[in-house]
């Protein structure tokens, strides 16, 4: 396999901030404050997979498993406290949708700050600035500041966006939750050609039956630790044993 995604034993750990009581504040400060008050949550646990190039693979797991932590380690939005994440390629992801657009700006300026982020120079992007548009259907809405858009309106523009700027590899978070049917049918098209043209995807999505259908591989993660790695119908029925 030639791997566009190392993913090495990674663990990830969040501080939860809870509230104290009285009692147990003043405990801690006459104790001399020595035990860390906060308490830490492990998100992703040794955690190792890698993705070949080419290859799609379905993130799957139930709430909280550590999915959308896993992507944003690989797209580089958060870094892991333990371990290594490789990436080789332009990574482009559509994570958290609208995250990276300013909500002052407008459908168009964001498309430029977007694009650029993601590494295009200003000529290329104005080549596929129309394409872009059409693609996400808002024309009349483009001029508009983006914190005026509704949810769905985002993510079509979000989409967009991330799948004209060529990548490598492409990483996706519940992509077809607030969109329409008409656009999710769209996506789905756009994402199949992408596999065609030999591109990796990393998938994150509740969608079970889409995810067996859309992906060569499953990895399935349980509370933080990996528990499947394989086929992605049998990676289905793995969780759905779970
Ligand atoms: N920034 C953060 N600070 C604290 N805890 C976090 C943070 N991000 C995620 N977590 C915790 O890490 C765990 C894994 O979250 P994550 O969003 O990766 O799960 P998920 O598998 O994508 O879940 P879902 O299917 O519900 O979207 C959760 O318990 C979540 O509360």
């Amino acid at each position: 396999m030639d791997p566009v995604i190392v993913v090495d034993e990674v663990t990830k750990e969040f501080t939860i901030r809870r509230t104290h009581s009285m009692k147990e504040s003043l405990v801690w400060a006459l104790t001399g404050r020595r035990k860390d008050i906060s308490d830490q949550f492990r998100a992703l646990d040794s955690v190792s997979f890698q993705v070949g190039r080419g290859e799609s693979v379905g993130l799957i797991g139930f709430n909280g498993s550590g999915k959308s932590t896993m992507l944003k380690l690989i797209s580089g939005v958060m870094v892991p406290d333990k371990g290594f994440i490789g990436t080789k390629g332009k990574v482009a992801g559509l994570i958290e949708v609208g995250a990276g657009f300013h909500p002052d700006l407008t459908g168009r300026e964001n498309v430029y700050l977007n694009a650029a982020i993601l590494g295009m120079e200003k000529s290329e992007i104005d080549a596929v600035f129309e394409e872009i548009v059409d693609f996400s259907e808002i024309r009349d809405f483009i001029d508009q500041e983006v914190k005026f858009y509704s949810s769905g309106m985002f993510l079509r523009l979000a989409f967009a966006v991330a799948v004209y700027t060529d990548p490598e590899v492409f990483l996706v978070d519940e992509i077809l939750a607030v969109g329409d049917e008409p656009f999710q049918k769209k996506c789905l098209a756009r994402i199949r050609q992408l596999q065609e043209e030999g591109r990796s995807l990393v998938i994150v999505s509740h969608d079970l039956d889409m995810i067996a259908d859309l992906c060569d591989r499953g990895v399935v993660l349980q509370k933080g630790s990996l528990v499947f790695d394989g086929p992605a119908d049998k990676a289905v029925e793995a969780l759905r044993a779970l």
